[in-house]
């Protein structure tokens, strides 16, 4: 597994260590950083895929380890955040979908479902510090934590119309629990991309930033504002709220596998993704 965990001592020692602690991989193959500060209990979860946090078998299957290392060991928040300064996520590795290997198509597909069911139904209070542009999975990621902080001047939404791609159920039932049904069925059906500003005006965004550093410290400040609640309370109380669209994917997971294999190996899609990747390559030239 390609991520380190670097704890608190004052963690630590509240801990189960043995199971907390997993060796250091050599930094040139992180693909994510979870820190967890030694006051507050706090995990940051940094990906850190460059150029873009492009979301592809490894770092997705990185991601769901780490998430649920934070979750075992009872941390008091986890925000997911970005190594890179203009990226948050670039969403799903599209080379993952272009002329794909079929079974790691399959596992692909299975993490990204397990990243969204242990993030969207995690027990510890989530949430995301935007600093860079959002697009797609990336936007999923964002939306599937309870409060997002986004830095000015990038972009965030679910685009996949944009690219002649249906995002699956549970992809538009994330958006819709952040934002009024109308608001989402437009933004679906255009596949827009929302500025920051944008995005803070419609509720995809909780609040802007204008450093890492200062929306880091305002996810700190959403985790504490449940200092006076009783943590079982409160998750028992988002696991409600969320039950049915989890249910939903559980129930239907093994097909939606299937569905996505299908839709992904048909020849127009496949011709879709190849031009758009080709588009992404020349504009990077
Ligand atoms: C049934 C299926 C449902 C689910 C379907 C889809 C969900 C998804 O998440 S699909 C992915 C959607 N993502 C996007 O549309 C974003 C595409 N990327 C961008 O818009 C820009 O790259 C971005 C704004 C993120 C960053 O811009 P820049 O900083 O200017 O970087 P470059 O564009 O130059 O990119 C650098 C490098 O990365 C490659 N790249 C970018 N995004 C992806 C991606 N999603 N997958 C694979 N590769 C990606 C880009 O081609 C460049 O490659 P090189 O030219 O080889 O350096």
């Amino acid at each position: 597994m390609q991520s380190a965990l670097i704890v608190g001592k004052k963690i630590c020692s509240s801990l189960l260590l043995r199971n907390w602690v997993r060796p250091l991989s050599a930094a040139s193959d992180k693909l994510t950083n979870v820190e967890v500060n030694d006051k507050t209990g706090f995990a940051k979860l940094t990906m850190n895929r460059p150029p873009v946090n492009g979301l592809n078998l490894d770092l997705l299957r990185d991601l769901h380890q780490s998430i649920q290392d934070i979750e075992k060991n009872k941390c008091r928040g986890l925000i997911l955040t970005s190594a890179s300064n203009t990226i948050f996520s670039a969403g799903l590795d599209i080379m993952e979908m272009y002329k794909p290997d079929q079974e790691r198509l399959k596992q692909f597909w299975t993490a990204l479902q397990d990243v969204w069911l242990a993030l969207y139904g995690s027990a510890v209070p989530t949430a995301a510090a935007i600093n860079g542009h959002s697009p797609a999975g990336g936007c999923l990621l964002a939306a599937s934590c309870e409060y997002r902080v986004m830095l000015p001047k990038y972009t965030i939404g679910l685009n996949e119309t944009q690219l002649g791609i249906v995002a699956p159920k549970w992809f538009m039932s994330t958006f819709r629990n952040v934002l009024p049904r109308r608001i989402a069925e437009q933004a679906l059906t255009q596949g827009k991309m929302f500025t920051s500003d944008e995005a803070l005006k419609i509720g995809l965004v909780d609040e802007l930033a204008a450093t890492k550093e200062e929306a880091l410290l305002k996810c700190e400040k959403f985790f504490a504002s449940f200092a006076k609640t009783d943590p079982i309370a409160r998750y028992l109380t988002k696991k409600q709220l969320r039950h049915n669209d989890i249910k939903e994917l559980l129930d239907e997971k093994v097909q939606d596998v299937e569905n996505f294999v299908l839709f992904v190996n048909q020849p127009s899609v496949q011709k879709g993704l190849g031009l758009y990747l080709e588009s992404l390559k020349k504009k990077a030239k």
